[in-house]
């Protein structure tokens, strides 16, 4: 088997970024209003498996969209990537794709699954064009064969991240394999972590740039950072984008309608509204911009992260989360999918719900009001999906980017155990790759380490 060929001196290892919801402030942000996104414990993992010297491919085993393609490392455009004026660093600071380079490799990110229907084919060519993109970057002509497995727990296209964890996971392992990247490592000086953080993050957002076109940033930066973020709009600036380091990790309840939505279609019925009733919507989105304040003041409070601070403020939050929904309601973007949701929910009386995202289908998130029976969670869990409700017990203000390196389980009495590729790819479900590799579901596990924002 390929695995068995690995070189000693680069262990297989493994990557993981989380996927996000937005909590507060969607819709207002599109008018410059602040909007909090908080990174949950639906993660992607891409395994890491470098080939023997002889074996000079470069292959993307991307099980969740059935993306399987290898590519003969010395036919890869690396000259127009490697001209003077053209080469960017892992230090680089990139912020728009080169058109030049992109056309380079259009050829290479076409050929893969020539077989499949277009539908299809697009989404893989998008996400080899991501990975080539960054490969070429950031590797060099000389780069050992690699196999980059991935799978991940995050439904794709529901609006929870999911591209941008995968382009995280892509940049933390190609910046880890020409060996930029230091730690994570519980006694690293806090401003090494964050410009570490911060490196992994700009190159996901070039991959998101190959993948999404034109994304506003949010999706990396909280999947790097883990915890959560503040988002806001600053007309034609770029946005700004401040990671919340306080974010304390809470209990939620996802929801997903499995209807599907577009958020373009949510946006522009927003704006036809605003267009109508001018006063009545700009009062709406304040009163949204207000909440999600009084959400940032809460959450950077001193102590908000401690358990005290969390039961003490958790009533608050929650009623916040419960307006806010209201709000979205009252600008047209719910469904009645979403409602029926609401509803389910707010019978048992467990937590307080919102929509999340751009609305008209797509997710609902449930925060867990404190010492809810499990019972009654089950009970609601069995009703939902009765309904056709498909259901994440998940939670809010996961970490960030972490990595396993080797691909080793220390298990406490039980001695290592390493990751089998052929195990990964087949786990059963998201269940199978949480109790195969999960971080944080075996908690007595060592290995997996994150980089962490403390400033
Ligand atoms: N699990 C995955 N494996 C491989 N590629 C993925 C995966 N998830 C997303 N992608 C890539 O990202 C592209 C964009 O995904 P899409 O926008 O539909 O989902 P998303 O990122 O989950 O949504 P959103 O940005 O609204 O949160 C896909 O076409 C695919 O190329
Ligand atoms: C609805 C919206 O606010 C969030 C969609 O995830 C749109 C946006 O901010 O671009």
């Amino acid at each position: 088997m390929e695995r068995k060929s690995s070189s000693p001196m680069a262990p297989t290892f493994m990557v993981s970024a989380p996927g996000k919801v937005i909590v507060f402030g969607e819709h207002a942000a599109v008018y410059d209003k602040p909007a909090i996104a908080a990174a949950i414990s639906l993660r992607s993992y891409l395994l890491v498996t470098t080939l023997s010297k002889s074996q000079r491919t470069v292959k993307l085993n991307f099980r969740d969209i059935g993306l399987d393609h290898t590519w003969k490392i010395d036919t890869l455009p690396w000259d127009v990537f490697q001209q003077p004026i053209k080469k960017k660093f892992y230090y680089s600071l990139v912020d728009s794709l080169d058109p030049e380079l992109l056309e380079a490799i259009k050829p290479h990110a076409e050929a893969v699954s020539k077989d499949l229907p277009e539908k299809q084919r697009k989404i893989h060519i998008r996400s080899a064009t991501a990975f080539l993109y960054l490969f070429l970057s950031l590797s060099s002509p000389e780069s050992p064969g690699f196999i980059y497995t991935l799978r991940s727990t995050i439904p794709i296209g529901a609006g929870l991240g999911s591209s941008a964890s995968v382009c995280v996971c892509l940049s933390a392992a190609l910046l880890l394999q020409i060996r930029t990247l230091a730690g994570p490592h519980p006694d690293q000086p806090p401003e090494e972590a964050e410009t570490q953080i911060e490196r992994i993050n700009r190159w996901a957002f070039v991959g998101e740039l190959c993948t999404h076109g034109d994304p506003s940033g949010i999706d990396n930066t909280v999947s790097a950072s883990g915890k959560a973020v503040v988002y806001q709009r600053n007309g034609a600036n770029a946005p700004t984008v401040t990671p919340l380091t306080k974010f304390p990790k809470l209990p939620l309840l996802l929801i997903d309608t499995q209807h599907a939505r577009s958020t373009a279609t949510q946006v522009d019925k927003v704006r036809g509204l605003r267009a109508n009733h001018e006063q009545l919507t700009e009062s709406i989105l304040n009163g949204i911009g207000q909440l999600t304040a009084s959400a940032l003041k809460l959450i950077t409070s001193p102590g908000f992260d401690s358990r005290d601070g969390i039961s003490r403020t958790l009533d608050h939050l929650g009623t916040l989360i419960r307006v806010n929904h209201g709000f979205l309601v009252s600008l047209g973007v719910s469904h009645p999918r979403l409602e029926r949701i609401r509803e389910l929910v707010d019978y048992t009386d467990i937590g307080w719900t919102k929509l999340t995202g751009a609305g008209g289908g797509g997710c609902a998130i449930t925060l867990f009001k404190p010492d809810v029976r499990e019972e009654t969670v089950q009970e609601l869990e069995r009703d939902l999906a009765a309904e056709g409700f498909r259901i994440y017990e998940t939670v809010l203000g996961a970490d960030g980017v972490g990595v396993l390196w080797p691909a080793v389980f220390r298990t406490e009495g039980e001695g290592s155990e390493e990751i089998d590729q052929e195990k990964f790819e087949n786990a059963p479900g998201a269940k199978g790759i949480e109790e195969l590799v999960g971080v944080g579901v075996h908690e007595n596990r060592e290995g997996w380490k994150f980089w962490t924002r403390y400033i």
